[in-house]
C-alpha cells in the first residue's frame, strides 16, 4: 500500500479551502472512510464511479479496497491532489474534470460499475432520481448498468428514501427508490466528521437494483405517485380522480378509495400502475 501524506497536509499543500458554492464538506477520518468504502461489499478489481472526490479521502479508501476508480470532479483546484493519488496507484485511478450532471456515466464507464459518492445534497438528489429512472430516463433500461449506489445524503433525505408506509417520511422518493430496488440506510455520519461541519446530520444509503415488476410503466407509476402524494392529506378518491381509470383500478384491486397515499405499500402503488399501464 503506498505511503500517502495525511489528507490535511494535502489540503494545505494545494490550498484547498472548502468552497461553499460547490457544497464542499470534506471527510478526513481514514477509519470512517474505510467503513464507507466497505458498504458496497468486496470491491476488489471492481469498477467504481466516484462523483465529487474533492481532495480524495474517499478515493483513497476505494483504491485501498482494491477498486478501479473513475472519479468525476468539477473543481479544478482538486486535480493536482488527485494526480498524486493517480501516481500512487498506477493504472487504478482515472480522473475526469467535469460536471457529473452533464456526463453520460454508462458511456464513461463502458462496463458495469458501482457508484460511491459524497456529494452536495442538491446534486446527490438530482443524480439519484436520474440513476433510478426518474421522469426523463429510459424506462426500459432496467436493470441499469450500475450495480449499486452508495451515497451520502442529508439524514432527513436518507430517511425519505428508505421510509416505510404510514410514516411522515414516506412519499414519492420512497416509492421511486423501492419499487425495483432494495434500499437501506447503511450508516449515519455525524456532522462533526466533516470539515467544515454542515448544519445537519448525514447518512449513507445503499441501494441495489431488484427485478423490474412485470407490466408496469415507470412514467405511469411516477404520475400516480405524483398525484397521490401531491395531495397526501386527501383520500385517494380525491387525489386520483383526475387520472383516467384510476378509481376503477382501485376498485378492481380492492383498495379502499378512502385511504390516503401514505398508507399504500409500494406493492400497492405498483399494482395500480400495472392496471393503468
Ligand atoms: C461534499 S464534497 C466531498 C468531497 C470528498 N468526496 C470527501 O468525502 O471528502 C463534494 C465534492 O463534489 C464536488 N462536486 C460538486 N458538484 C459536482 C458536480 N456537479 N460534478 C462533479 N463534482 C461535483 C465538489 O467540488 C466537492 O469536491
Amino acid at each position: 500500500m503506498p505511503d500517502l501524506p495525511p489528507l490535511r497536509e494535502v489540503i494545505a499543500k494545494h490550498g484547498l479551502s472548502a468552497s461553499k458554492a460547490l457544497g464542499q464538506n470534506f471527510l478526513f477520518d481514514a477509519q470512517l472512510l474505510d467503513r464507507i468504502a466497505a458498504v458496497p461489499g468486496d470491491l476488489h478489481d471492481k469498477a467504481v464511479l466516484e462523483i465529487g472526490p474533492g481532495p480524495g479521502g474517499l478515493t483513497r479508501a476505494l483504491l485501498k479496497a482494491g477498486a478501479r476508480v473513475t472519479a468525476i470532479e468539477m473543481d479544478r483546484r482538486c486535480l493536482p491532489a488527485l494526480a498524486e493519488l493517480e501516481a500512487a496507484f498506477p493504472g487504478r485511478l482515472r480522473v475526469i474534470e467535469g460536471d457529473a450532471m452533464k456526463l453520460d456515466h454508462d458511456a464513461t464507464m463502458g462496463e458495469p460499475y458501482a457508484v460511491v459518492a459524497n456529494l452536495p445534497y442538491n446534486v446527490g438528489t438530482a443524480l439519484f432520481v436520474r440513476w433510478l429512472g426518474g421522469p426523463k430516463a429510459n424506462e426500459n433500461a432496467w436493470p441499469p448498468q450500475w450495480t449499486s449506489l452508495t451515497l451520502m445524503f442529508q439524514q432527513e433525505v436518507a430517511q425519505r428514501i428508505v421510509a416505510q408506509p404510514g410514516t411522515g417520511a414516506y412519499g414519492r422518493l420512497a416509492v421511486l427508490a423501492q419499487w425495483r430496488s432494495t434500499a437501506r440506510l447503511a450508516m449515519k455520519v455525524h456532522r462533526s466528521a466533516f470539515t467544515p461541519p454542515p448544519k445537519v446530520m448525514s447518512a449513507i444509503v445503499h441501494l441495489e437494483p431488484a427485478a423490474m415488476p412485470e407490466g408496469v410503466s415507470a412514467p405511469t407509476l411516477e404520475r400516480i405517485t405524483e398525484a397521490a402524494f401531491g395531495q397526501r392529506r386527501k383520500m385517494l378518491r380525491q387525489s386520483l380522480k383526475g387520472m383516467p381509470g384510476a378509481l376503477a383500478a382501485l376498485e378492481r384491486l380492492g383498495i379502499d378509495p378512502q385511504r390516503r397515499a401514505e398508507t399504500l405499500s409500494v406493492q400497492e402503488f405498483v399494482a395500480i400502475a400495472r392496471e393503468l399501464s
